[in-house]
Protein backbone atom coordinates (compact mmCIF):
# COMPACT_ATOMS: atom_id res chain seq x y z
CA UNK A 1 0.00 0.00 0.00
CA UNK A 2 0.89 3.24 -0.74
CA UNK A 3 0.57 6.31 1.98
CA UNK A 4 -1.40 9.19 1.20
CA UNK A 5 2.07 10.70 1.91
CA UNK A 6 3.86 9.48 -1.21
CA UNK A 7 3.07 10.85 -4.35
CA UNK A 8 0.82 7.99 -6.47
CA UNK A 9 3.71 6.36 -9.06
CA UNK A 10 3.32 8.49 -12.35
CA UNK A 11 6.36 6.30 -13.93
CA UNK A 12 6.62 6.19 -16.63
CA UNK A 13 8.57 5.88 -19.15
CA UNK A 14 11.21 3.16 -19.03
CA UNK A 15 11.16 2.85 -22.61
CA UNK A 16 11.27 6.19 -24.21
CA UNK A 17 14.69 7.39 -25.69
CA UNK A 18 15.14 11.30 -25.73
CA UNK A 19 14.79 12.72 -22.60
CA UNK A 20 12.63 15.13 -22.12
CA UNK A 21 10.06 12.85 -21.95
CA UNK A 22 6.38 15.29 -22.81
CA UNK A 23 3.81 13.16 -21.16
CA UNK A 24 0.11 13.59 -21.73
CA UNK A 25 -2.62 13.28 -19.09
CA UNK A 26 -6.25 12.13 -19.88
CA UNK A 27 -7.80 15.20 -17.77
CA UNK A 28 -11.62 14.80 -17.25
CA UNK A 29 -11.26 17.29 -14.38
CA UNK A 30 -13.00 14.65 -11.73
CA UNK A 31 -10.70 13.37 -8.28
CA UNK A 32 -8.45 10.94 -10.14
CA UNK A 33 -7.33 12.45 -13.52
CA UNK A 34 -6.89 15.50 -10.87
CA UNK A 35 -4.81 13.69 -8.57
CA UNK A 36 -2.65 12.33 -11.66
CA UNK A 37 -2.19 15.44 -13.76
CA UNK A 38 -0.92 16.71 -9.58
CA UNK A 39 1.44 13.88 -9.38
CA UNK A 40 2.23 14.15 -13.06
CA UNK A 41 3.52 17.67 -12.73
CA UNK A 42 5.02 17.25 -9.29
CA UNK A 43 7.08 13.92 -10.78
CA UNK A 44 8.16 15.41 -14.28
CA UNK A 45 7.47 19.13 -14.25
CA UNK A 46 5.02 21.19 -15.32
CA UNK A 47 6.71 22.14 -18.81
CA UNK A 48 7.13 18.50 -19.36
CA UNK A 49 3.40 17.96 -19.09
CA UNK A 50 0.31 18.05 -21.33
CA UNK A 51 -3.42 18.10 -19.51
CA UNK A 52 -5.51 17.00 -22.53
CA UNK A 53 -9.53 17.35 -22.19
CA UNK A 54 -12.42 16.40 -23.78
CA UNK A 55 -15.60 17.90 -24.13
CA UNK A 56 -18.43 15.83 -24.79
CA UNK A 57 -20.80 17.85 -24.50
CA UNK A 58 -23.59 15.00 -23.04
CA UNK A 59 -23.95 17.16 -19.78
CA UNK A 60 -25.12 20.61 -19.57
CA UNK A 61 -22.22 21.45 -17.34
CA UNK A 62 -19.63 20.59 -19.98
CA UNK A 63 -18.52 24.21 -20.75
CA UNK A 64 -18.06 24.41 -17.27
CA UNK A 65 -16.01 21.29 -17.05
CA UNK A 66 -13.93 22.78 -19.90
CA UNK A 67 -13.21 26.07 -18.20
CA UNK A 68 -12.36 23.77 -14.80
CA UNK A 69 -9.83 21.70 -16.40
CA UNK A 70 -7.96 24.38 -18.37
CA UNK A 71 -7.90 26.43 -15.07
CA UNK A 72 -6.73 23.86 -13.03
CA UNK A 73 -3.88 23.47 -15.97
CA UNK A 74 -3.06 27.27 -15.18
CA UNK A 75 -2.82 26.76 -12.00
CA UNK A 76 -0.14 24.26 -12.58
CA UNK A 77 2.05 26.04 -14.82
CA UNK A 78 1.38 22.69 -17.38
CA UNK A 79 0.31 22.80 -21.03
CA UNK A 80 -3.28 22.48 -21.96
CA UNK A 81 -5.67 21.24 -24.62
CA UNK A 82 -9.09 20.41 -25.34
CA UNK A 83 -11.04 18.91 -28.50
CA UNK A 84 -14.93 18.59 -28.42
CA UNK A 85 -16.68 16.21 -29.77
CA UNK A 86 -20.01 15.26 -30.79
CA UNK A 87 -21.95 12.00 -30.09
CA UNK A 88 -24.80 11.06 -31.65
CA UNK A 89 -27.62 10.86 -29.65
CA UNK A 90 -29.78 7.37 -30.60
CA UNK A 91 -27.05 5.02 -30.19
CA UNK A 92 -25.24 3.94 -27.21
CA UNK A 93 -23.70 7.04 -25.44
CA UNK A 94 -21.00 5.18 -23.06
CA UNK A 95 -19.51 3.60 -25.45
CA UNK A 96 -19.54 5.89 -28.71
CA UNK A 97 -18.15 8.73 -25.67
CA UNK A 98 -15.20 6.14 -24.70
CA UNK A 99 -14.26 5.79 -28.53
CA UNK A 100 -14.68 9.79 -29.78
CA UNK A 101 -12.48 10.29 -26.41
CA UNK A 102 -9.52 8.48 -27.22
CA UNK A 103 -10.17 9.17 -30.66
CA UNK A 104 -9.84 12.89 -29.53
CA UNK A 105 -6.87 12.22 -27.04
CA UNK A 106 -4.95 10.16 -29.52
CA UNK A 107 -5.24 13.38 -31.97
CA UNK A 108 -4.35 16.03 -29.26
CA UNK A 109 -1.07 13.63 -28.49
CA UNK A 110 -0.11 13.57 -32.52
CA UNK A 111 -0.71 17.20 -32.83
CA UNK A 112 1.87 17.72 -30.13
CA UNK A 113 3.61 14.99 -31.14
CA UNK A 114 2.98 12.92 -27.79
CA UNK A 115 4.01 9.42 -27.48
CA UNK A 116 3.07 8.86 -24.30
CA UNK A 117 -0.60 9.05 -22.58
CA UNK A 118 -1.42 8.13 -18.97
CA UNK A 119 -4.94 7.55 -17.63
CA UNK A 120 -6.13 7.93 -14.14
CA UNK A 121 -7.81 4.13 -14.35
CA UNK A 122 -7.06 2.80 -10.98
CA UNK A 123 -7.73 -0.36 -9.08
CA UNK A 124 -11.41 0.01 -8.54
CA UNK A 125 -11.87 0.47 -11.91
CA UNK A 126 -10.37 -2.69 -12.61
CA UNK A 127 -12.31 -4.94 -10.32
CA UNK A 128 -15.25 -2.98 -12.12
CA UNK A 129 -14.37 -3.94 -15.35
CA UNK A 130 -13.82 -7.74 -14.76
CA UNK A 131 -17.46 -8.04 -13.29
CA UNK A 132 -18.76 -6.20 -16.61
CA UNK A 133 -16.97 -8.80 -18.20
CA UNK A 134 -17.91 -11.64 -16.54
CA UNK A 135 -21.57 -10.46 -16.67
CA UNK A 136 -20.63 -10.32 -20.57
CA UNK A 137 -19.87 -13.77 -20.70
CA UNK A 138 -16.22 -12.64 -21.70
CA UNK A 139 -13.20 -14.62 -22.87
CA UNK A 140 -9.66 -14.67 -21.50
CA UNK A 141 -8.70 -11.00 -23.07
CA UNK A 142 -11.86 -9.39 -21.56
CA UNK A 143 -10.76 -10.55 -18.13
CA UNK A 144 -7.73 -9.47 -18.11
CA UNK A 145 -9.16 -6.10 -17.40
CA UNK A 146 -7.42 -2.85 -18.62
CA UNK A 147 -3.74 -3.47 -19.54
CA UNK A 148 -0.99 -1.39 -17.02
CA UNK A 149 0.39 -0.08 -20.38
CA UNK A 150 -0.30 -0.48 -23.96
CA UNK A 151 0.96 0.30 -27.11
CA UNK A 152 -1.39 1.85 -29.83
CA UNK A 153 -0.72 2.61 -33.09
CA UNK A 154 -2.92 5.44 -34.49
CA UNK A 155 -5.43 3.89 -35.64
CA UNK A 156 -6.96 2.99 -39.50
CA UNK A 157 -9.04 5.67 -39.40
CA UNK A 158 -6.22 8.26 -39.37
CA UNK A 159 -3.86 6.48 -41.65
CA UNK A 160 -7.06 7.02 -44.20
CA UNK A 161 -6.36 10.61 -43.59
CA UNK A 162 -2.79 9.90 -44.94
CA UNK A 163 -1.45 11.55 -41.59
CA UNK A 164 2.09 9.61 -40.71
CA UNK A 165 1.36 6.87 -38.33
CA UNK A 166 2.42 7.54 -34.57
CA UNK A 167 2.62 5.26 -31.88
CA UNK A 168 1.14 6.37 -28.64
CA UNK A 169 2.05 3.94 -25.27
CA UNK A 170 -1.39 4.27 -22.96
CA UNK A 171 -0.15 3.85 -19.34
CA UNK A 172 -2.24 3.51 -16.73
CA UNK A 173 0.01 4.05 -13.26
CA UNK A 174 -2.62 3.69 -10.75
CA UNK A 175 -4.08 0.28 -12.04
CA UNK A 176 -2.48 -1.27 -8.76
CA UNK A 177 -3.70 2.05 -6.24
CA UNK A 178 -7.20 1.81 -4.57
CA UNK A 179 -9.24 4.91 -4.71
CA UNK A 180 -9.56 5.69 -1.14
CA UNK A 181 -5.72 6.26 -1.86
CA UNK A 182 -6.42 9.08 -4.53
CA UNK A 183 -8.96 10.42 -2.28
CA UNK A 184 -6.65 10.58 0.55
CA UNK A 185 -3.82 12.44 -1.64
CA UNK A 186 -6.44 14.75 -3.00
CA UNK A 187 -6.95 16.07 0.57
CA UNK A 188 -3.92 16.04 1.71
CA UNK A 189 -2.97 18.28 -1.54
CA UNK A 190 -5.95 20.49 -1.27
CA UNK A 191 -7.01 19.62 -4.94
CA UNK A 192 -10.14 20.45 -5.48
CA UNK A 193 -12.35 18.49 -8.51
CA UNK A 194 -15.19 18.16 -10.34
CA UNK A 195 -17.75 15.57 -9.42
CA UNK A 196 -20.14 14.53 -12.25
CA UNK A 197 -23.80 13.86 -11.32
CA UNK A 198 -24.08 10.87 -13.60
CA UNK A 199 -21.38 8.91 -11.62
CA UNK A 200 -24.62 8.92 -8.92
CA UNK A 201 -26.83 7.27 -11.65
CA UNK A 202 -27.17 3.66 -10.64
CA UNK A 203 -29.03 3.04 -14.19
CA UNK A 204 -25.46 3.07 -16.22
CA UNK A 205 -24.13 -0.62 -15.16
CA UNK A 206 -20.49 0.51 -13.86
CA UNK A 207 -22.42 3.05 -11.22
CA UNK A 208 -24.45 -0.12 -10.04
CA UNK A 209 -21.00 -2.01 -10.15
CA UNK A 210 -19.28 0.22 -7.84
CA UNK A 211 -21.76 1.92 -5.91
CA UNK A 212 -24.03 -1.26 -4.75
CA UNK A 213 -22.44 -4.83 -6.17
CA UNK A 214 -18.70 -4.41 -4.97
CA UNK A 215 -19.78 -2.88 -1.24
CA UNK A 216 -22.22 -6.46 -1.06
CA UNK A 217 -19.29 -8.36 -2.76
CA UNK A 218 -17.03 -7.09 -0.34
CA UNK A 219 -19.14 -7.96 2.45
CA UNK A 220 -19.26 -11.58 1.79
CA UNK A 221 -15.32 -11.76 1.23
CA UNK A 222 -12.94 -8.69 2.64
CA UNK A 223 -10.88 -8.07 0.14
CA UNK A 224 -12.83 -8.86 -3.18
CA UNK A 225 -12.22 -5.59 -4.72
CA UNK A 226 -8.75 -5.95 -4.66
CA UNK A 227 -8.78 -10.51 -5.66
CA UNK A 228 -10.81 -9.63 -8.74
CA UNK A 229 -8.27 -7.13 -9.50
CA UNK A 230 -5.67 -9.79 -9.33
CA UNK A 231 -7.37 -11.94 -11.52
CA UNK A 232 -7.36 -10.02 -13.79
CA UNK A 233 -3.45 -9.85 -13.79
CA UNK A 234 -3.27 -13.93 -13.79
CA UNK A 235 -5.75 -13.96 -17.22
CA UNK A 236 -3.78 -11.22 -18.37
CA UNK A 237 -0.70 -13.69 -18.23
CA UNK A 238 -2.52 -16.54 -19.74
CA UNK A 239 -3.43 -14.45 -22.52
CA UNK A 240 0.32 -13.58 -23.30
CA UNK A 241 0.66 -17.41 -24.00
CA UNK A 242 -2.53 -18.00 -25.96
CA UNK A 243 -1.11 -15.12 -28.27
CA UNK A 244 2.47 -17.02 -28.27
CA UNK A 245 0.37 -20.25 -29.16
CA UNK A 246 -1.49 -18.03 -32.25
CA UNK A 247 1.59 -16.38 -32.89
CA UNK A 248 3.10 -20.33 -33.31
CA UNK A 249 -0.07 -21.05 -35.75
CA UNK A 250 0.08 -18.19 -37.61
CA UNK A 251 3.11 -18.89 -38.59
CA UNK A 252 2.13 -21.89 -40.80
CA UNK A 253 -1.31 -19.93 -42.09
CA UNK A 254 0.02 -16.72 -42.69
CA UNK A 255 1.57 -15.22 -46.33
CA UNK A 256 2.17 -12.21 -48.10
CA UNK A 257 -1.17 -12.73 -49.21
CA UNK A 258 -2.76 -13.01 -46.38
CA UNK A 259 -4.69 -15.96 -44.10
CA UNK A 260 -4.33 -19.46 -46.12
CA UNK A 261 -8.24 -20.64 -46.11
CA UNK A 262 -6.30 -24.12 -46.42
CA UNK A 263 -4.48 -24.21 -43.48
CA UNK A 264 -6.54 -22.36 -41.44
CA UNK A 265 -9.38 -25.00 -42.17
CA UNK A 266 -6.70 -27.64 -41.34
CA UNK A 267 -5.97 -26.11 -38.11
CA UNK A 268 -9.88 -25.59 -37.34
CA UNK A 269 -10.39 -29.63 -38.26
CA UNK A 270 -7.90 -30.51 -36.06
CA UNK A 271 -8.47 -27.93 -33.15
CA UNK A 272 -11.45 -25.81 -33.08
CA UNK A 273 -10.55 -24.07 -30.32
CA UNK A 274 -7.11 -23.09 -31.43
CA UNK A 275 -7.79 -22.18 -34.82
CA UNK A 276 -10.18 -19.46 -33.31
CA UNK A 277 -7.71 -18.13 -31.29
CA UNK A 278 -5.27 -17.73 -34.34
CA UNK A 279 -8.10 -15.85 -36.07
CA UNK A 280 -8.60 -13.63 -33.62
CA UNK A 281 -5.35 -12.88 -32.66
CA UNK A 282 -4.45 -12.18 -36.35
CA UNK A 283 -7.74 -9.56 -36.50
CA UNK A 284 -6.50 -8.11 -33.47
CA UNK A 285 -2.66 -7.47 -34.73
CA UNK A 286 -4.57 -5.54 -37.32
CA UNK A 287 -6.12 -3.26 -35.00
CA UNK A 288 -9.66 -5.02 -35.21
CA UNK A 289 -11.48 -5.87 -32.39
CA UNK A 290 -12.41 -9.38 -31.21
CA UNK A 291 -15.53 -11.21 -33.30
CA UNK A 292 -18.59 -12.21 -30.87
CA UNK A 293 -18.85 -16.14 -30.94
CA UNK A 294 -21.66 -15.98 -32.88
CA UNK A 295 -19.81 -13.71 -35.40
CA UNK A 296 -17.04 -16.31 -35.72
CA UNK A 297 -19.28 -19.61 -35.74
CA UNK A 298 -21.12 -18.19 -38.76
CA UNK A 299 -17.79 -16.94 -39.91
CA UNK A 300 -16.36 -20.64 -39.98
CA UNK A 301 -19.35 -22.40 -41.52
CA UNK A 302 -19.06 -20.00 -44.29
CA UNK A 303 -15.58 -20.84 -44.81
CA UNK A 304 -15.81 -24.52 -44.69
CA UNK A 305 -18.91 -24.48 -47.15
CA UNK A 306 -16.95 -22.47 -49.71
CA UNK A 307 -15.52 -23.92 -52.58
CA UNK A 308 -11.55 -23.65 -53.67
CA UNK A 309 -11.96 -20.30 -55.44
CA UNK A 310 -15.18 -18.35 -53.97
CA UNK A 311 -15.24 -15.02 -53.04
CA UNK A 312 -16.07 -14.25 -49.59
CA UNK A 313 -16.26 -11.07 -47.76
CA UNK A 314 -17.88 -9.92 -43.92
CA UNK A 315 -17.71 -6.25 -42.47
CA UNK A 316 -16.14 -5.92 -39.42
CA UNK A 317 -15.43 -3.08 -37.56
CA UNK A 318 -15.76 -1.08 -40.36
CA UNK A 319 -13.59 -3.23 -42.43
CA UNK A 320 -13.97 -5.67 -44.64
CA UNK A 321 -12.11 -9.12 -44.55
CA UNK A 322 -12.05 -11.10 -47.88
CA UNK A 323 -11.25 -14.25 -49.41
CA UNK A 324 -10.05 -14.22 -52.43
CA UNK A 325 -8.09 -16.39 -54.03
CA UNK A 326 -7.84 -18.90 -51.33
CA UNK A 327 -6.45 -16.46 -48.43
CA UNK A 328 -8.22 -14.21 -46.24
CA UNK A 329 -7.48 -10.25 -46.32
CA UNK A 330 -8.38 -7.30 -44.60
CA UNK A 331 -9.30 -4.26 -47.14
CA UNK A 332 -10.95 -1.24 -46.37
CA UNK A 333 -12.35 1.16 -44.80
CA UNK A 334 -16.30 0.59 -45.88
CA UNK A 335 -16.84 4.25 -44.93
CA UNK A 336 -14.03 5.15 -47.82
CA UNK A 337 -15.25 2.13 -50.04
CA UNK A 338 -17.70 4.28 -51.98
CA UNK A 339 -14.74 6.61 -52.16
CA UNK A 340 -12.58 3.73 -53.31
CA UNK A 341 -10.94 5.68 -56.73
CA UNK A 342 -9.72 8.57 -54.45
CA UNK A 343 -8.59 6.21 -52.15
CA UNK A 344 -5.27 7.55 -52.61
CA UNK A 345 -2.87 9.52 -55.47
CA UNK A 346 -0.81 9.51 -57.63
CA UNK A 347 2.72 10.30 -56.88
CA UNK A 348 5.70 11.16 -59.08
CA UNK A 349 9.38 10.44 -57.78
CA UNK A 350 12.88 10.53 -59.72
CA UNK A 351 14.29 7.44 -60.74
CA UNK A 352 17.58 7.47 -58.99
CA UNK A 353 20.52 7.51 -61.60
CA UNK A 354 21.91 4.41 -60.80
CA UNK A 355 18.45 2.61 -61.03
CA UNK A 356 17.34 0.07 -63.87
CA UNK A 357 13.28 0.96 -63.13
CA UNK A 358 11.72 2.45 -65.79
CA UNK A 359 10.18 5.88 -65.76
CA UNK A 360 9.24 8.71 -68.18
CA UNK A 361 11.49 10.37 -69.56
CA UNK A 362 11.64 13.93 -66.97
CA UNK A 363 11.04 16.69 -69.85
CA UNK A 364 8.58 15.12 -72.11
CA UNK A 365 6.84 14.96 -68.74
CA UNK A 366 7.25 18.51 -67.82
CA UNK A 367 6.32 19.52 -71.01
CA UNK A 368 3.45 17.23 -70.87
CA UNK A 369 2.93 18.97 -67.00
CA UNK A 370 3.12 22.57 -68.13
CA UNK A 371 0.43 21.96 -70.66
CA UNK A 372 -1.64 20.58 -68.18
CA UNK A 373 -1.85 17.25 -70.40
CA UNK A 374 -1.71 15.09 -67.45
CA UNK A 375 -4.93 13.72 -65.63
CA UNK A 376 -6.21 10.95 -64.13
CA UNK A 377 -9.58 8.76 -64.86
CA UNK A 378 -11.41 6.28 -63.76
CA UNK A 379 -11.78 2.83 -65.50
CA UNK A 380 -14.76 2.51 -67.94
CA UNK A 381 -14.24 -1.19 -69.49
CA UNK A 382 -12.43 -1.92 -71.98
CA UNK A 383 -9.35 -0.14 -71.93
CA UNK A 384 -5.94 -1.54 -73.79
CA UNK A 385 -2.55 -1.13 -72.67
CA UNK A 386 0.77 -2.04 -73.54
CA UNK A 387 3.57 -2.45 -70.89
CA UNK A 388 6.34 -4.31 -72.88
CA UNK A 389 7.08 -2.69 -76.37
CA UNK A 390 7.63 -6.85 -77.85
CA UNK A 391 3.99 -7.78 -76.68
CA UNK A 392 0.84 -6.93 -77.98
CA UNK A 393 -1.99 -4.67 -76.46
CA UNK A 394 -3.50 -6.16 -74.16
CA UNK A 395 -7.35 -5.68 -72.71
CA UNK A 396 -6.56 -4.15 -68.65
CA UNK A 397 -8.81 -6.98 -67.34
CA UNK A 398 -6.18 -9.78 -68.65
CA UNK A 399 -3.13 -7.65 -67.37
CA UNK A 400 -4.89 -7.41 -63.95
CA UNK A 401 -5.33 -11.03 -63.98
CA UNK A 402 -1.95 -11.99 -64.89
CA UNK A 403 -0.37 -9.86 -62.61
CA UNK A 404 -2.66 -10.91 -60.03
CA UNK A 405 -4.25 -7.66 -58.65
CA UNK A 406 -7.19 -8.32 -56.27
CA UNK A 407 -10.65 -7.42 -57.51
CA UNK A 408 -10.84 -4.42 -55.28
CA UNK A 409 -7.45 -2.83 -55.99
CA UNK A 410 -8.58 -2.54 -59.33
CA UNK A 411 -9.92 0.71 -59.22
CA UNK A 412 -7.33 3.05 -58.70
CA UNK A 413 -7.76 6.27 -61.46
CA UNK A 414 -5.84 5.59 -64.67
CA UNK A 415 -2.85 8.10 -65.83
CA UNK A 416 -3.26 10.15 -68.76
CA UNK A 417 -1.51 12.05 -70.80
CA UNK A 418 -3.96 13.67 -73.06
CA UNK A 419 -5.57 11.15 -74.56
CA UNK A 420 -3.46 8.56 -73.53
CA UNK A 421 -3.36 5.94 -70.92
CA UNK A 422 0.21 6.51 -69.54
CA UNK A 423 -0.01 4.39 -66.16
CA UNK A 424 -1.85 1.52 -64.37
CA UNK A 425 -1.46 0.75 -61.00
CA UNK A 426 0.12 -2.14 -60.17
CA UNK A 427 0.97 -2.81 -64.12
CA UNK A 428 3.49 -0.34 -65.12
CA UNK A 429 3.82 2.66 -67.45
CA UNK A 430 2.77 2.28 -71.30
CA UNK A 431 5.20 1.08 -73.71
CA UNK A 432 5.08 4.36 -75.61
CA UNK A 433 6.22 6.34 -72.55
CA UNK A 434 8.74 5.02 -70.73
CA UNK A 435 12.43 4.76 -70.76
CA UNK A 436 15.36 3.34 -68.45
CA UNK A 437 17.84 6.21 -69.92
CA UNK A 438 18.40 9.73 -68.45
CA UNK A 439 15.99 11.52 -66.06
CA UNK A 440 13.31 10.31 -65.61
CA UNK A 441 9.90 9.82 -63.07
CA UNK A 442 8.04 7.01 -61.76
CA UNK A 443 4.89 7.50 -61.76
CA UNK A 444 3.66 5.47 -58.19
CA UNK A 445 -0.09 5.00 -57.27
CA UNK A 446 -0.26 5.37 -53.18
CA UNK A 447 -3.46 3.76 -51.08
CA UNK A 448 -4.44 5.40 -48.44
CA UNK A 449 -6.09 2.26 -46.82
N1 LIG B 1 -13.55 14.05 -20.74
C1 LIG B 1 -12.34 13.52 -20.56
N2 LIG B 1 -11.24 14.14 -21.01
C2 LIG B 1 -10.01 13.63 -20.86
N3 LIG B 1 -9.78 12.45 -20.25
C3 LIG B 1 -10.83 11.78 -19.77
C4 LIG B 1 -12.16 12.26 -19.89
N4 LIG B 1 -13.00 11.38 -19.30
C5 LIG B 1 -12.21 10.38 -18.84
N5 LIG B 1 -10.91 10.61 -19.10
C6 LIG B 1 -9.76 9.75 -18.78
O1 LIG B 1 -10.17 8.41 -18.76
C7 LIG B 1 -10.03 7.87 -17.46
C8 LIG B 1 -11.18 6.95 -17.14
O2 LIG B 1 -12.41 7.57 -17.35
P1 LIG B 1 -13.58 7.49 -16.29
O3 LIG B 1 -14.82 7.84 -17.01
O4 LIG B 1 -13.50 6.21 -15.56
O5 LIG B 1 -13.11 8.63 -15.30
P2 LIG B 1 -13.93 9.86 -14.68
O6 LIG B 1 -14.77 9.32 -13.58
O7 LIG B 1 -14.62 10.65 -15.74
O8 LIG B 1 -12.82 10.85 -14.17
P3 LIG B 1 -11.64 10.68 -13.17
O9 LIG B 1 -10.98 9.40 -13.54
O10 LIG B 1 -10.82 11.86 -13.45
O11 LIG B 1 -12.23 10.67 -11.79
C9 LIG B 1 -9.99 9.08 -16.55
O12 LIG B 1 -9.33 8.76 -15.36
C10 LIG B 1 -9.26 10.07 -17.36
O13 LIG B 1 -7.86 9.84 -17.32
Amino acid sequence: MVSSKTAPKTSKPRNTKTPPTILAVAFSGGLDSTVLLHATVKAHGANNVYALHVHHGIQKEANQWQQHCQAIAKKLKCHFDTQNVKLNKNSNIESQARELRYQALYEMCEKHQINDLLLAHHLDDQAETVLIQLMRGAGVAGLAGMPPVKTNKTNRANKAKNTKETTINIWRPFLNMRRQELEAYAKEHRLTWIEDPSNQDESYRRNAIRKTILPALEKQQVGATENLARSAKHLAQAQELLNQLADIDLGLIETKEGLSKTNLIRLYKTNQARASNALRRWLNKQQLSYPSEERLTAWWQELQQSRVDSKLQWEHDQQLIRLWRGHLSITQNINTQANEQSGGEWTFKKVPANSRKPGIALDRFEKAKQKGLINTMAREGGEKFKVDAKRPRKSLKNLYQEANIPPWQRNAPLLYIGEELVAVAGIGISADWQTTDGTRISPEWLTNV
